[in-house]
């Protein structure tokens, strides 16, 4: 493999926060490079530097759907498909290059399978940013959730889900009662999950 090809993808693995050592890769980031604001998905600015976790070992990224039986909200195709179009202010056509190559690696270590079930990862740190009215994330059962368009629409109302806002909702979602279609409605807000060292015990619905 030419050093030009090793470098995009390592560049492109940075995106998703494999460290070029997860791959056996030599090719090492400029520190500018590995800096650089990146767009997370619905625009959300987030850059890596705030990042204080570790980076996830490549197994961390073959999250299968483990649709545990606790499991109350199924990790939608949309929100997966997200996983790599998270993009370098690069543009598009290297936005896209970047999206191809991730593909083409991550198809390549895991099959073509595990590539949908790539969710972008955050920590409770990072949700714990977005805890108002313009951008109000929550955490049900270790999914990240963008409820920001939704609180209008809450029928118990906006401020009980702002309460939450940038925290842990599982025990106030579920304990609520909500109903199966209120369960139904979540995977169309997850934007993700949280970080394997963040994760809390599942709850189920009973
Ligand atoms: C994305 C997250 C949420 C969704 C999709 C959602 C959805 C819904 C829906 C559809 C209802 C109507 C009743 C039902 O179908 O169960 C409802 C009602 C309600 N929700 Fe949520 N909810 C969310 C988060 C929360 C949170 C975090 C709380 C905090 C306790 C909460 C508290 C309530 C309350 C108090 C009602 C009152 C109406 C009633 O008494 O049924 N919800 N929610």
């Amino acid at each position: 493999m030419s050093s030009a090809v090793k470098k995009g993808i390592c560049w492109a693995l940075a995106t998703l926060q494999v460290t070029p050592d997860d791959i056996g890769c030599e090719t090492v980031l400029p520190d500018d490079q590995a800096k650089k604001t990146i767009d997370l998905p619905l625009g959300v600015k987030h850059n890596q530097k705030q990042n204080h976790h570790h980076h996830p070992h490549p197994h961390a990224l073959q999250q299968k759907n483990t649709a545990s039986k606790g499991d109350t909200s199924s990790s939608s195709t949309s929100s997966s498909a997200t996983a790599s179009s998270n993009s370098l202010n690069a543009g598009h056509g290297a936005a896209s290059l970047i999206k191809d190559a991730v593909h083409s690696v991550v198809d390549t270590l895991f099959g073509s399978e595990d590539r949908e079930n790539v969710q972008p990862r955050y920590s409770r740190y990072d949700v714990a940013d977005h805890c108002t009215m313009d951008s109000c994330w929550i955490v049900i059962n270790n999914r990240v959730y963008d409820v920001t368009r939704f609180l209008r629409m809450h029928p118990g109302g906006e401020d009980i889900i702002l309460e939450y806002g940038g925290h842990d909702a599982t025990t106030a979602f579920i304990d609520k009662g909500h109903s199966v279609d209120a369960f139904d409605m979540l995977s169309e807000y997850c934007i993700g999950e949280v970080t394997e060292e963040d994760r809390f015990p599942e709850k189920n619905h009973t």
